[in-house]
């Protein structure tokens, strides 16, 4: 039987959301203080990971500079776009079981950024509540995502792939308001198939019981967020593929 790592649904990208490049290369991306590095201060064990450069390059985590346009091809001022362009601080993000430690260090690499591994920012008591079956209330996971918020914070400027499950609106606008500019990339895909993935995953706290209530929470993304939604099937090249280009397509492609 065919695996799934083997699967060839058809690619359904789908570019949800572009934000005006305004906003995507906000000055407010540049000048915050280097804690770049820092390893998440929760435990989970799974560890910050420092991706390797990828056959992409670091150019393709590039999005435009402040004051410029989408660089494209054929575009004249496309070199001198590509030298102004910003790293992107990505948020990798869906209800557990989705992918996002499997595909966030992929992208990571593509990229040539550092990822960090969003299981790891928990407290204790999330870890120990989550195993235990109980989902996470809002002021459970506050102090989680700002500390999700300031290790991207500490990437502004210099680009970066974290994984958080920024499930609602108001996680993810926290996450931004500890960091502007951050780009999410919400790995969507058919219930069924999560859960399958989540029940055969092995070594992790989260329950698939949890599942119900991580969609239950869970908020797409609004038009008025930058972002893409992914589909996840297929195997984690492929859908690591398509995330970098739906990435391209928000912000235009890397510099050659
Ligand atoms: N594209 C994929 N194809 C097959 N299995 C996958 C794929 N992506 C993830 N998995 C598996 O599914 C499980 C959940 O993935 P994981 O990356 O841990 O999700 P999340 O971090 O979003 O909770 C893991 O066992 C992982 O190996
Ligand atoms: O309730 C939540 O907001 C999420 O569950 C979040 O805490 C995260 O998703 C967990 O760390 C589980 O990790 P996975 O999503 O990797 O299963």
């Amino acid at each position: 039987m065919r695996s799934e790592y083997e699967a060839t649904a058809e690619e359904q990208t789908q570019k949800v959301r572009l934000l005006s490049h305004s906003l995507l290369n906000s000055s407010d991306l540049m000048g915050f203080s280097d804690v770049a590095g820092r390893g998440p201060s929760g435990v989970g064990g799974r560890g910050a990971r420092q991706a390797a450069a990828s056959p992409r390059g670091p150019a393709a985590a590039f999005a435009p500079g402040p004051g410029t346009g989408r660089a494209r091809e054929g575009d004249h001022a496309q070199d001198s776009e590509a030298e102004m362009r910003t790293p992107q601080v990505v948020v990798v993000m869906g209800v557990a079981g989705t992918g996002k430690t499997t595909i966030g260090p992929r992208l990571a690499a593509a990229l040539g950024v550092p990822y960090a591994e969003g299981d790891d920012f928990h407290p204790p008591a999330n870890i120990a509540k989550m195993t235990a079956g109980t989902p996470l209330t809002d002021d459970d996971r506050w102090p989680w995502l700002d500390a999700i918020g300031s290790w991207a914070r500490g990437r502004a400027g210099r680009g970066g792939v974290v994984s958080s499950s920024a499930l609602k609106r108001s996680y993810r606008d926290r996450l931004r308001a500890a960091a502007p500019g951050l780009v999410f990339v919400h790995l969507a895909g058919d219930r069924r198939l999560i859960e399958d993935r989540m029940a055969h995953r092995e070594g992790h706290f989260m329950p698939t019981a949890l599942l119900d209530s991580q969609f239950a929470a869970l908020q797409p993304l609004e038009a008025d967020e930058a972002g893409v939604t992914v589909d996840v099937s297929g195997g984690p090249e492929q859908i690591t593929e398509r995330a970098l280009r739906a990435l391209d397509d928000l912000t235009g492609p890397a510099p050659v």
